[in-house]
């Protein structure tokens, strides 16, 4: 039985002001990580302060991003060993915001992936189709092989700890989300997937969200499909009561 992980992702929408106070007024609230493992990731300047008054509670706080260097001249990024010094163990890789605009290539999106796993990292790895590979029938193809390249040098039991978001772009803050029956058949393609490469064991291990347009509205109908666990939500993560709304909604 896989927990349900509801996670948020704020992009660049919330101050560091905003994100403490949030901290401040969720984080008696949610439930318990045994029942639904509830996490935002932040800008990388509120990490620190938000995971001081998150600490011993069950809100997981992560980044939306990290570098696949552990230590260099890269201005601007953030490492693995920096993030873990603060208390941060989750990280998304491979954001199709990310993969667009800021060179997340495959092959980046592989090595940020072994920083994540060797640094001991909850990654949540993002994939998903834009809307011509859709339109062409082409949206199992693509995931396959971005999970295929996501994946390149990463064991079985390094698998296991991977959470997968199936984030179709077209459906990306756009209030289009896709239909469950469509998100569950992507989980389901992405866990044969995991299946035929590495065994049984690891696909029933691994957690499989889904993100697009999620709301405490929808939210219910993709969790009940047996292979979506979660949800990665943008817009409707950030304000306290619609947040606390897709936790009870997972409960
Ligand atoms: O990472 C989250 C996704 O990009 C979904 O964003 P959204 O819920 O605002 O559509």
């Amino acid at each position: 039985m896989r927990t349900p992980f509801i996670a948020g992702n704020w992009k660049m929408n919330v101050t560091d002001r905003e994100a403490l106070a949030f901290v401040d007024a969720v984080k008696d609230r949610v439930p318990s990580n045994e029942e639904v493992e509830s996490a935002v990731c932040a800008q990388a300047l509120s990490l620190k302060g938000m995971t001081e008054k998150a600490a011993n509670t069950d809100l997981r706080i992560g980044a939306q991003n990290m570098h696949e260097e552990d230590y260099g001249a890269f201005t601007g990024e953030i490492s693995a060993p920096a993030l873990t010094s603060i208390g941060i163990d989750l990280v998304i890789i491979g954001h199709s915001e990310r993969r667009e605009m800021f060179n997340d290539t495959d092959e980046r999106v592989n090595r940020k992936l072994h920083a994540a796993l060797a640094h001991d990292m909850t990654p949540i790895v993002c994939i998903g189709e834009k809307l011509e590979e859709r339109e062409a029938n082409r949206a199992g193809e693509v995931v396959r092989k971005q999970l295929e390249q996501a994946l390149q040098g990463i064991g079985p039991e390094q698998v296991k700890g991977c959470v997968f978001a199936y984030e179709p772009v077209w459906a990306i803050g756009t209030g289009k989300s896709s239909n469950p029956e469509e998100a569950g058949e992507m989980a389901r393609t992405i866990r044969a997937y995991i299946r035929d490469q590495y065994g049984q064991s690891a696909a029933e291990a691994v957690r499989i969200q889904y993100g697009g347009s999620v709301n405490s509205e929808n939210i219910a109908e993709y969790l009940a499909d047996d292979d979506i666990d979660g949800a990665l939500v943008g817009g409707a993560s950030i304000k306290v009561d619609s947040f606390l709304a897709l936790l009870e909604a997972a409960q």
